[in-house]
């Protein structure tokens, strides 16, 4: 495997960019969660949520109608646009000029969210963080990869990146098929995992925060909402991947003293975000 390079406090402030004293919510990102379907609305709350907590100044999500009061009054912060079905997403359409989109969370394989992925994916050119089930969705059909634009965040764990590429046999044979797809798409793979590694065509990142206690339900979810939060921000993809990565590590290494392994959850990612923001701002 290529000698990767340490995803480390060091590493971490050539790409971290500190806030400015006179932004505000107009200039400081906006983005949209696209996902859910009915008993998975959970995933878009944490989703949207984490993207709020990291930064971006307005966040809306894109949802099943039978998600409305739900996202609502779980988090009145974020802005709600429903689908015209009621139980899953059908027809992905929208006013707004969202600077990232995160898509994937919740969002179930029927096949009207097939089509709906397929109409999605040829007419969009917003920066673009892809997880979950529209990544299996595109497993399903490898032809909709030609349909993802270039510097594309893809956020596979073990079982989606294997429904990409394939049974491997070892470690190298699932490093340099990761490596081949990221080159042959000219996509941004953040191989999920203990370690996390982000592979872009040839260089690959190897994360060096987070544990077993993010073993637990939802906290990719609030990694997707992370990493749209920082690509709406003007952070490259590359680097908005490599910093979501790390801060999302970080949560679960500051909150472990207090939560044990077995009590953390997702939500505790999302408490946390501020206190491992925090310890950026210290090390300058
Ligand atoms: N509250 C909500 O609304 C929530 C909604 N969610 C939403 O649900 C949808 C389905 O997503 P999902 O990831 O649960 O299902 P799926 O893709 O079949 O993968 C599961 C299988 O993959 C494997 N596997 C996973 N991690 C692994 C690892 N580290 N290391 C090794 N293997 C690993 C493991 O397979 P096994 O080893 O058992 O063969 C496991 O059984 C999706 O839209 C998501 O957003 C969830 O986020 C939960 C909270
Ligand atoms: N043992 C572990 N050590 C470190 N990180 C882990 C461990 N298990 C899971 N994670 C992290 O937790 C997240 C789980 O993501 P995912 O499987 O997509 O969860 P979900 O779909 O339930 O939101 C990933 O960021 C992964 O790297
Ligand atoms: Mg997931």
């Amino acid at each position: 495997m290529t000698n990767p390079i340490y995803i480390d406090q060091k590493e971490i402030l050539k790409h971290y960019k500190e806030p400015d004293k006179h932004t505000h919510k107009g200039i400081q990102g906006h983005a949209l969660i696209i996902g859910g379907s009915y008993g998975k609305i959970g995933a878009v709350s944490l989703s949207s949520k984490a993207c709020l907590k990291t930064g971006c100044g307005l966040v809306s999500v894109f949802i099943p109608k039978c998600g409305y009061t739900i996202l609502q009054t779980a988090i009145p912060e974020v802005m709600v646009l429903t689908d015209i079905q009621e139980e899953i997403i059908s027809n992905i359409t929208f006013e707004i000029t969202p600077q990232a989109i995160g898509i994937g969370p919740g969002l179930g394989q029927a096949v009207e969210t097939q089509n709906a992925l397929y109409e999605f994916l040829k007419r969009n050119t917003i920066p673009l963080v892809i997880d979950a089930d529209a990544l299996n969705i595109i497993s399903n059909n490898k032809k909709l990869l030609a349909l993802v634009k270039p510097k594309t965040v893809i956020t596979p764990h073990p079982k989606e990146l294997e429904r990409l590429i394939g049974k491997w046999d070892s470690e190298e044979e699932k490093m340099s098929r990761t490596i081949s797809l990221s080159k042959q798409y000219d996509v941004i793979i953040v191989m999920k995992g203990a370690p996390t590694r982000i592979i872009d065509g040839e260089t690959v990142y190897e994360n060096t925060t987070g544990n077993a206690a993010l073993a637990t339900a939802g906290t990719g979810d609030v990694l997707t909402g992370m990493i749209s939060s920082l690509l709406a921000q003007s952070y490259e993809p590359v680097s908005a991947a490599i910093l979501g990565v790390y801060l999302h590590g970080l949560t679960a290494d500051i909150a472990l003293p207090e939560t044990g392994y077995q009590s953390f959850i997702a939500s505790d990612v999302i408490a946390n975000i501020g206190k491992a923001f925090l310890s950026l701002e210290k090390q300058e």
